[in-house]
């Protein structure tokens, strides 16, 4: 076998080649950024970047039978991407989250923009819709549904009142930990977090901390700025956060669900156009009448289109008065989608697109 060193100088080989080929990529990058600048047309482009991932993900199968995982190759060309985006347009685009550090939101903007990216950390998911519908940012993020404690309601109620557009869908698996100062259980009387956070660990919350009184704060992240303060308090918050606020890690993995994903949404104001594996989200009302809401469904099972997800809100004009949110697979410019929608509009009272966007490109996170 050859020796450490040995290979330690191939590899300093490779990383030099890997080095010229980003720099190249980056210079055509550039390149492709003054032009699009001279056409008037977006900079980030985010169906492209779909394109490119799934793309190399095929080709590290085809190629290599996936000796790299395909979620590192995807981190790995969502890094180059995000730099090379950074360089065509000073500083890189602009990004909102529900913050503070170190949430779970945080984590979402992180893996769908990469590092490169401008964060904006605001303090609820109001603030991301008004950063966004104010051109002060490019994109927000924000949490949308849980696979333990189902929607995140504040959201959206947000696209009753913003003209706000989804134009991107992330995924990530959510670890709960309980952060302290404090070294073990003993002495926590209080438990914050966010109130998802607080249900999504109900059980275990019984079970080793019954008589703590749990209070909900605005974020995960929130959370652990509080506890800093207190010495009989607990945060329940990512083990990120431990790190960002030097929290001390009293229990790992206390979500009730060993299957616990969030999605969450990526809202801007542009319209992103088909990838061929989209999602397209919107709401809808339909008359207190006999069969229409059935009425208004057989629009989508005419054209043959899955709905994948559909909730009722309360539309807030009216008592007793509801408002559907449904997602359903393909774009506005696929034909059967199309079709749909228009049928569904004569069905109905009222329609709004929220969005066509590239469905999750890991949708297990
Ligand atoms: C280079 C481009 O601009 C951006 C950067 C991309 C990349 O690094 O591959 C892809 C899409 C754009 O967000 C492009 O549009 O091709």
């Amino acid at each position: 076998m050859e020796s450490i060193k040995d290979l330690r100088a191939q590899i300093d080989k490779i990383d030099e080649e890997i080095l010229r080929l980003l720099n190249e990529r980056a210079r055509i990058a550039k390149i492709i950024g003054e032009a699009k600048r001279k056409e008037g047309v977006h900079l980030h482009s985010p169906e492209r970047e779909r394109e490119v991932l799934e793309r190399v993900i095929r080709l590290n199968k085809e190629l290599y039978s996936e000796q790299i995982p395909s979620k590192a190759v995807a981190h790995i060309f969502r890094e180059i991407m995000s730099m090379c985006l950074s360089l065509e347009r000073n500083g890189g685009i602009r990004v909102a989250y529900l913050g503070p550090k170190a949430t779970f939101t945080h984590q979402a903007a992180l893996e769908y923009f990469g590092l490169s990216a401008n964060y904006v950390m605001v303090n609820t998911i109001r603030d991301v819709f008004v950063e966004v519908e104010t051109d002060r940012v490019d994109y927000g993020v924000v949490p949308v549904e849980n696979t333990t404690e189902g929607v995140v309601n504040y959201t959206l109620d947000m696209f009753l009142e913003y003209n706000t557009k989804i134009v991107g869908e992330v995924v990530i698996p959510i670890k709960l930990n309980l952060l302290s100062t404090r070294l073990d259980l003993e002495g926590i009387r209080k438990v914050y977090s966010h109130g998802h956070a607080l249900a999504q660990c109900r059980n275990w919350l019984e079970k080793n901390l019954p008589h703590a009184t749990l209070i909900e704060t605005e974020s995960t992240a929130k959370a652990c700025e509080i506890v800093l303060e207190q010495d009989d308090a607990a945060a329940i918050a990512s083990e990120a956060a431990a790190y960002t606020y030097h929290l001390n890690i009293l229990a790992q993995n206390i979500q009730d669900g060993s299957n616990n994903y969030t999605r969450f949404l990526v809202i801007g104001k542009r319209e992103v156009k088909r990838t061929g594996k989209d999602k397209t989200s919107l709401l809808f009302a339909v008359k207190h009448q006999a069969g229409a809401l059935y009425r208004a469904l057989e629009s989508f099972y005419v054209h043959g289109i899955n709905l994948t997800k559909i909730e009722s809100r309360p539309s807030k004009k009216k008592a007793w008065d509801y408002v559907f949110f449904a997602d359903i697979e393909g774009h506005v410019e696929d034909e059967p989608v199309r079709k749909a929608l228009s049928m569904l509009e004569d069905r109905t009272q009222m329609v709004k697109v929220l969005g066509s966007y590239p469905r999750a490109l890991f949708e297990e996170g």
